[in-house]
């Protein structure tokens, strides 16, 4: 039996945790409060962020991450993106030499530009062959009520993906093993900031049409950032691009698409922020994609315009002019 740690108890932390503990692995989860600790340990339950979710017995939460480390054979990573290098650089010193490192991370390090992966290669000193990643149309609320969904586990090191592929597979979760973890980060980070565009469309009232045009060309562009910076093309046509375009962008579960709905709507970014109040990863992810873009020489023209929504530079009714007075041009895949 595997020791896992899942670090930490937000949404996605305790609903992997969950999976995992399913599929027969020794986990426990770090929760930063007591009282979520508390109540995972007794009544089974992580009574924030997932009330209504009965928990396997066998799954047990520490505040002490620490504990959560000791012995584990795979240490599973699911904070907000921007916290993950203070956070890691204190849990570090406890991980395991020989554990693997996976992270469940949909974001852009806004400061380097750097994906999940590599934040966790730099800070950890941990070879990328012991770091993956897991990415796919995984709505948590949806899993945690154990309805069928499927996932991509990449790492550089195959037989590291199918070794975590055992230790995620349960009836209700299928994950499937992929090489490609540019591919793989880059689709879970840029589709949290299309989610966004088509979340702003919603809210202005716009129709299907537009939605499927931001989510088809948020496609193209997420293709032609990823294949800059060298991932494979075929993966955007993927579980853990398309895949989890699609599901993120159509869900009203999903935190991104709600938070452009409210903005949409007229509510300031402080007053979506405020009103969203988990990880909704595509707000501060949007600048940094597009750093990465314009430092590489990639047009992203959705990503552009909600990062400038984002930053009060423009109005979400110039967002919906300015695309669509770009210049006509033929449509190629990727283009
Ligand atoms: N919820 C979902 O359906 C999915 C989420 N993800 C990704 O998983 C990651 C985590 O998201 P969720 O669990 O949904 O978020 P959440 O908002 O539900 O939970 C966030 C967790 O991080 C902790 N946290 C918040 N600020 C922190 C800080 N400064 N330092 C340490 N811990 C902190 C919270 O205590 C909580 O345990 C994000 O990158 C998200 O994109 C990926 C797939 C599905
Ligand atoms: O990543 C997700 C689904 O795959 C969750 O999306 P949100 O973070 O927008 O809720």
């Amino acid at each position: 039996m595997n020791r896992v740690a899942v670090l930490s108890a937000g949404s996605w932390g305790t609903t992997m945790a969950m999976v995992m503990a399913d599929a027969g692995n020794d986990v426990t989860l770090h929760a930063r409060r007591p009282e979520i600790a508390d109540a995972i340990n007794t009544v089974h339950r992580n009574p924030v962020y997932l009330p209504d979710i009965a928990l396997p017995a066998a799954l047990r939460a520490t505040t002490d991450p620490r504990e959560a480390l000791d012995s584990a054979d795979h240490v599973v990573v699911s904070i907000p993106a921007q916290t993950l290098r203070t956070n890691l650089t204190a849990w570090a010193p406890s991980i395991p030499t020989t554990a693997m490192v996976v992270s469940l991370m949909k974001g852009i390090e806004t400061h380097s530009g750097l994906r999940m992966s590599e934040v966790i290669t730099e800070v950890t000193g941990i070879p990328a062959e012991r770091v993956a990643v897991i990415s796919g149309p995984n709505l948590a609320r949806e899993i945690a009520a154990r309805q069928p969904a499927a996932s991509v586990i990449a790492c550089t090191d195959e037989t590291a993906a199918e070794t975590l592929q055992d230790a995620c597979l349960t009836p209700y979760f299928r994950p499937y093993t992929a090489t490609d973890v540019t591919g793989c980060e880059l689709g879970g980070a840029v589709k949290n900031v299309i989610a966004l565009a088509v979340g702003l469309a919603t809210g202005m009232g716009l129709g299907d049409n537009a939605k499927s045009l931001l989510i088809t060309r948020g496609l193209a562009e997420t293709a032609r950032l990823g294949e800059r910076l060298g991932a494979d093309p075929l993966t955007f046509s993927g579980l853990s691009g398309v895949g989890d375009l699609h599901a993120t962008c159509a869900s009203p579960l999903s935190r991104n698409r709600t938070f452009g709905e409210h903005l949409g709507r007229g509510m300031t970014v402080a007053q979506a922020t405020s009103a969203t109040r988990q990880t909704a990863e595509g707000v501060k992810s949007c600048r940094a994609i597009l750093d990465l873009a314009r430092r590489n020489d990639v047009e992203m023209p959705i990503t552009e315009v909600v990062a400038a929504v984002i930053d009060g530079q423009i109005t979400v009714q110039d967002a919906a002019s300015q695309l669509m007075s770009r210049t006509p041009k033929p449509e190629r895949y990727g283009i």
